[in-house]
């Protein structure tokens, strides 16, 4: 496996983050980086963890994402972030906005009673599932994650959600891997992104 890189913002897709001092932006983003082969072969995988440990970093994406928001405040009721890496950014997003939070966990952790959805990932299979008493028919959820591929795990939170009778508001991402089929799995949701990159 090759060593990782720290993300420039040459060969960045500038989305959500054109809005963003330019300081600032190249700031967070030097804190992204790109490891070649991980977890499997021919994958890039996309890591904001350096982020979360700096706490101007931190503040600086949860801000990125409040501003950069797909619907507004009136039209959701609850941030769903899907675990793991949306509930690093869907919870702190929620507490700024003012909102409550549903986690969408894989699958086997919440007790009974749950909506269970299976999906395929870039890199394998899995479930993710929601608390029946959580959620509630007519309910609009904006879901938080902080990457978009093959739009899979996205496209179960709203399979899960349409179990309910629940909606999805929009989609929020930090990155979205270009060149992959990632919005075409989400139909005509609003869906605001940060930053797009090569798959
Ligand atoms: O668009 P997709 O092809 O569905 O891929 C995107 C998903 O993959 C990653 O999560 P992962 O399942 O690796 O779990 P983690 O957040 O627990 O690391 C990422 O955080 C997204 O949730
Ligand atoms: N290339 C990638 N990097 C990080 N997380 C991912 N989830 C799915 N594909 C990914």
């Amino acid at each position: 496996m090759a060593d990782s890189a720290e993300l420039t913002t040459k060969g960045l897709r500038l989305e959500g983050l054109n809005k963003m001092a330019e300081g600032d932006r190249n700031y967070l983003i030097s804190l992204f980086r790109t490891i070649p082969g991980f977890p499997a072969k021919n994958i890039l995988f996309r890591d904001f963890v350096p982020v979360l440990a700096d706490a101007r970093a931190y503040a600086l994406l949860i801000n990125a994402l409040a501003q950069a928001l797909p619907v507004s405040l009136d039209d959701f009721d609850y941030i769903g972030g899907l675990e793991s890496r949306g509930f690093l950014i869907g919870a702190p997003l929620a507490l700024k906005l003012g909102k409550g939070f549903i986690p969408f966990r894989k699958a086997g952790k919440l007790p009974p009673e749950v909506y269970h959805q299976e999906y395929t990932l870039e890199y394998g299979k899995a479930a993710i599932e929601i608390e029946k008493n959580t959620i509630h028919k007519g309910d609009r959820v904006l879901i938080v994650d902080d990457l978009i591929a093959t739009g899979g795990t996205a496209a179960a939170a709203e399979d899960l959600l349409k179990q309910a009778g629940a909606h999805v508001a929009g989609y929020s991402f930090v990155m979205e891997l270009d060149g992959l089929p990632g919005r075409r799995a989400l139909g005509d949701h609003p869906i605001s992104v940060l930053m797009g990159m090569p798959a």
